[in-house]
């Protein structure tokens, strides 16, 4: 009772009282602080590997005298207006593309929001957990759809305060993270397919999507009036790749790396500031839960050094991840052997050496065939890392005390 209410996201007062109960000394910064992780920082610095660490949001923007990182603002304000993936007044009237859908996919924008969310409201095929579909026992989920494109933190549908549980696809373009939320989108909803409008953009070339892309995911048995964003049960976020594009030049490629990494420090458990957020930020939940790392599991090696990077620039920020290996239809038996022991050896030293909020257990999947869709969508409906991993143990002990 305590725990559904705390994770409910309209139960402020037992949020506060949640609060309270949490450890003294902050698990997280107890490990933000620990040699471990001052060794690991020095160790980066000295090898100048700062690609993912100099993007801090800019206060300052561009002006007489501006540096180059206010310039890069200006510029970030200039794209937002004819980036690609910014919703028309023209796109109100579209309809989903779904053929096979075991029922109609209905297309409707909600006026509770800002004029750009598109629902996909398709009948559900699983329902977990209770009431409020947010409980320990797993999130529920049964509909899917758009909800918004945000170039910068602040143009996030769902506020930090709303607590949210979100799942962020990152890793180099083209490998895959588009199409893995359009196939998990796929799963959850039941539909046969996910039109453009209602699931994320794919595209052969490395650099498809461009801005943070947010897509709600509500109970199987809401009705129209429930699916606003601040209705949702989890978020999946499609981010900008990062390492070569064919569709931008330098410059433009930094500034999508930079909306990614704004993203992820917006979101996540520490803040680029140094400040360590213990799980709870202004009483609620650090939104972020799972950050899924995506690598082409064709890549040999299987990890580049940006995707070393990333991870180091994950771990910093304590934000718990899931490596999928992707594309697992396009090699054979033996490769997926090698990819998956390379893959599990990284990340079980890293694991090892203080990266806790790393799950140890490596996933793959096809977006093509299917194969390993449905342990994925298992890992978010039962809560992704929420109760085990990413909670000091004590906490929920001391919950499941109060509620006796
Ligand atoms: N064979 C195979 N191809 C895949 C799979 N997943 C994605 N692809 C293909 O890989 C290409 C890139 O897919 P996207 O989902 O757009 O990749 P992305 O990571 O979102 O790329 P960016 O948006 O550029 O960062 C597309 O041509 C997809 O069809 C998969 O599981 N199997
Ligand atoms: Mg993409």
């Amino acid at each position: 009772m305590m725990l559904r209410q705390f994770l409910s996201r309209d139960s402020g007062a037992a949020a506060l009282g949640c609060v309270r109960m949490l450890p003294q000394h902050s698990y997280f910064a107890s490990k933000a602080s620990s040699p471990r992780a001052q060794n690991r920082n020095t160790a980066k610095s000295a090898r100048g590997s700062t690609k993912f660490r100099k993007q801090v949001p800019s206060k300052n923007l561009g002006g007489e005298g501006a540096t180059a990182k206010e310039r890069r603002a200006d510029r970030r304000r200039h794209l937002q207006r004819d980036d690609e993936n910014k919703i028309t007044a023209k796109s109100f009237h579209a309809t989903a593309e779904s053929t096979s859908a075991p029922a109609p996919v209905r297309v409707a924008m909600h006026p509770t929001t800002s004029p750009c969310l598109f629902v996909a409201d398709v009948p559900g095929i699983v329902a977990l957990g209770g009431a409020d579909g947010l409980v320990p026992g797993g999130i529920e989920v049964g509909s899917i759809g758009f909800v918004s494109p945000a170039s910068l933190p602040d143009q996030a549908p769902p506020p930090v305060e709303w607590g949210i549980p979100e799942f962020s696809f990152v890793g180099r373009s083209n490998a895959g993270k588009s199409s893995l939320i359009k196939t998990v989108m796929k799963n959850i909803s039941g539909a046969g397919k996910i039109g453009d409008r209602v699931g994320p953009r794919v595209g052969k070339t490395p650099g498809k999507t461009k801005v943070v892309n947010y897509f709600g995911c509500w109970g199987s048995n809401d009705n129209e009036s429930d699916l606003s964003p601040r209705n949702c049960n989890m978020f999946m976020i499609d981010l900008p790749g990062y390492g070569y594009a064919a569709t931008a030049g330098v410059e433009e490629k930094e500034l999508w790396e930079e909306r990614s990494l704004l993203y992820l420090q917006s979101r996540a458990p520490i803040l680029q500031t140094g400040e360590v957020l213990p799980c709870i930020y202004e009483n609620v939940l650090a939104p972020l839960n799972t950050c899924f790392l995506l690598v082409d599991s064709r890549r040999d090696p299987i990890m580049t050094e940006l995707d070393f990077e990333y991870l180091d620039y994950l771990d910093e920020h304590k934000i718990p991840v899931c490596v999928v290996l992707t594309k697992i239809d396009k090699i054979n038996t033996l490769s997926r052997l090698k990819a998956f022991n390379e893959m599990s050896i990284v990340v079980q030293q890293r694991h090892q050496s203080g990266f806790t909020q790393l799950k140890p257990e490596v996933l793959g999947c096809s977006s093509h065939s299917g194969e390993g869709i449905n342990e994925i969508v298992d890992y978010m409906k039962s809560g992704g890392v929420w109760r085990d991993e990413f909670y000091p143990k004590e906490f929920w002990e001391e919950e499941e005390e109060e509620e006796v």
